[in-house]
């Protein structure tokens, strides 16, 4: 199910948790919708969810079925787990009861526990559980890895990649860890204040950015023209991360690719005019 947003803007007073979002999330792949805390990412979800309504703005393509798990889902305060995947059933018209008992025990997750009792953690797991199993045409999991140890992180990354596989579906995970994310991400949209300052395949943005540390001149020549993302100097020695810099590099000067998480928490702190280069 593919979903696109035209001018999407949402205030809260005078706060633009989404000023003219314009993205589109395609059919069939997993998306990621990073950004520091507040950038608009949970407004975004809930919108695209219907459970929030745009200050302006259009959304087309959510009519096939959505389930957004929020990291602050509530439930009523006598419910257990078993009731809360009940409910889950109940409301997911495509849900897999296999995938969620699945789940349940991959996780250890105690059913007849109170959710108001669970971990935070465990809240993860049950949304989680609740997300994958939902096999919703368009999936959307807000910073589903909260509380997780490594163990259950692992767990939930091949459980989602697993049946995703065999169930393709529009899926957007937000975070702002971008490294708890990067390896299952096809495609990734960087929100900073309520604005879209990324949106591009991660193959295209991987090695698109480098790293360049030496002597300040030698730097400052070889990084001359190119979008420059961040600088910081330590005596003599200049570190400079840019996109579009020459392919030779001169005799000593290092230059070492940026990972995703690198680029995007550059671009997203990045003056202005710079943004447009790593488009
Ligand atoms: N109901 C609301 N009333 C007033 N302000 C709100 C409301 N919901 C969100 N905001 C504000 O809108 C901005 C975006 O919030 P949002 O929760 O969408 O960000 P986020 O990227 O999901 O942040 P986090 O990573 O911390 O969850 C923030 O400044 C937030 O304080």
């Amino acid at each position: 199910m593919s979903v696109t947003t035209a001018g999407l803007t949402r205030h809260y007073g005078p706060v633009r948790a989404l000023d003219g979002v314009d993205v589109t999330l395609a059919d069939g792949v997993v998306h990621g919708l990073l950004g520091a805390s507040g950038a608009g990412k949970t407004t975004l979800l809930r919108i695209l969810a219907g459970q929030e309504f745009p200050s302006a703005g259009t959304v087309t393509g959510t009519g096939g079925g959505v389930c957004l798990v929020r990291e602050d889902q509530t439930y009523p305060d006598t419910y257990r787990v078993a009731h809360a995947l009940r409910a889950a059933a109940l409301l997911q018209p495509h849900w897999s009861a296999e995938v969620a008992r699945e789940l349940v025990t991959a996780f250890g997750l105690p059913l007849d526990r109170r959710v108001a009792k669970l971990s935070r953690g465990m809240r993860s797991m049950l949304g989680a559980t609740v997300g994958i199993a939902s096999r919703a045409p368009l999936t959307l999991l807000d910073e589903p890895y909260l509380g997780l140890d490594a163990g259950s992180r692992a767990t939930l990354s091949r459980a989602l990649l697993a049946d995703y596989a065999e169930h393709p579906r529009t899926i957007v995970l937000s975070s702002h860890l971008i490294d708890e994310v990067a390896d299952l991400l096809e495609h990734v949209v960087v929100l900073d204040r309520g604005r879209v300052v990324l949106d591009d395949d991660v193959d295209a943005l991987r090695g698109r950015a480098v790293t360049v540390s030496g002597p300040v001149a030698a730097v400052e020549g070889f990084v001359a023209g190119a979008g420059e993302l961040h600088r910081e100097q330590l005596g003599p020695t200049l570190r400079v991360t840019a996109v579009g810099t020459p392919d030779a590099v001169p005799a000593g000067l290092e230059v070492t690719p940026v990972s995703l998480q690198q680029l995007i928490v550059h671009t997203a702190s990045a003056p202005d005019a710079h943004r447009e280069e790593t488009r």
